[in-house]
């Protein structure tokens, strides 16, 4: 394995990109942890409190310094990409990580793997842009937590640390990017937030998680597999993505809502549609307006947690406006939707890749 230097521990070591590894042992694999912020460098002066604190407040140094542990699982390179509210990421952000992740990570054969520390209530769209735009098969693993560091009984340290041995572990190849939270090891691709406040909260309803960790010890179900709806987008020559707005779904939804999103610059739109895609007959003509007179894709998702779009549903002059989104929930087609356009991708290719994630 490339992985071994030789090298005595507890030495310091900088890597040719600039990585530095402290408490460096030449036994260990590489992780490096690219840290954007949230609750798990949450803060706190009441150690009750799981509302109301600092999200994105700790440096990761000082998180890592209470896990000590950590270093005997991995040589770790911690880098401070952000330090945020999770709401306060954004694509210009994520296509930097990208750009590191594959460089500093998946070019070079000593890494092992990375984790991104990142606050719960968007991770899951950074996780999935992630997946969609980082080629490799090192694990890119996400984490986070539900209580700020301050709070008794903190998830952090604990997520972290099990998120580097995933990050560490050869089983977790080839299966891409991961979120680890709360003993779980779930799919970027399909993992989504479900509670607003509890630790149990990633979950991949349908598909289930990867796998679990006990002691430390990650146990992953089956062997590697990538999904049917995986697709890579490759983003190495794109400097920004365009905008693409969301449009909740609702009884009495007036149909300016789409007039004024494409007004104010959305290239795309995404609609978190009622049931499997559903809006009101005129939505649904304005719709069929917008993509033919603006040349803006329309991409119809659902608001419900789980099931599909199925372009069945679209017949006549919708099959040839609307583009289902699949299993898709509406972040992640937002996302999709972003990147594909951000590739000058037209709508019959853009058609192609959510038809991966659809049945019928
Ligand atoms: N649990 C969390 O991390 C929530 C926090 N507001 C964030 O997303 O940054």
């Amino acid at each position: 394995s490339p992985l071994i230097y030789p090298r005595a521990a507890n030495t310091s070591y900088t890597n040719s990109n600039g990585l530095t590894f402290n408490h460096f042992n030449g036994s260990l694999p590489n992780v490096t942890i690219l840290a954007t912020g949230g609750t798990i460098a949450g803060t706190s002066d009441d150690k009750t409190a799981t509302a109301g604190y600092k999200s994105g407040d700790l440096g990761i140094n000082t998180i890592l310094s209470k896990i000590p542990d950590i270093f005997n699982v991995a040589n770790i390179a911690a880098v401070q990409a952000h330090n945020v509210n999770s709401g306060d990421i954004s694509s210009s952000l994520l296509l930097n990580l990208t750009h590191t992740l594959q460089t500093q990570v998946c070019d070079d054969p000593t890494m092992s793997g990375a984790v991104i520390t990142h606050g719960t209530d968007t991770l899951e769209e950074s996780a999935f842009f992630i997946d969609a735009t980082v080629n490799c098969g090192k694990p890119i693993v996400f984490v986070g937590s539900m209580r700020p560091s301050t709070a008794v009984s903190a998830d952090g340290p604990m997520n972290l640390l099990q998120g580097v041995t995933v990050a560490a572990d050869k089983d977790s190849k080839d299966r891409g990017a991961l979120v680890v939270l709360n003993d779980r090891i779930v799919s970027a691709l399909f993992a989504t937030k479900t509670s607003a406040n509890t630790m149990d909260t990633f979950k991949a309803y349908e598909q289930g998680s990867l796998g679990f960790i006990v002691s430390n010890k990650p146990y992953f179900y089956y062997p590697a597999v990538q999904a049917n709806a995986k697709h890579v987008v490759d983003v190495f020559n794109v400097d920004s993505v365009p905008r693409v707005d969301i449009l909740y779904a609702y009884e009495d939804m007036q149909v300016d809502s789409i007039y004024s999103a494409v007004k104010n610059g959305a290239k795309g739109i995404v609609i978190a549609g009622e049931g499997a895609g559903g809006v009101s007959t005129d939505f649904g003509s304005a719709i069929n307006d917008i993509v033919a007179n603006h040349n803006i894709p329309v991409v119809l998702s659902h608001r419900t947690v789980n099931g599909e779009v199925p372009t069945a549903d679209f017949t006549g002059e919708s099959a040839k406006t609307k583009i289902a989104s699949g299993m898709f929930n509406p972040q992640q087609s937002r996302i999709m939707l972003g990147l594909l356009l951000a590739e000058k991708k037209d709508l019959t290719e853009i058609r192609e890749v959510f038809l991966k994630a659809t049945v019928a």
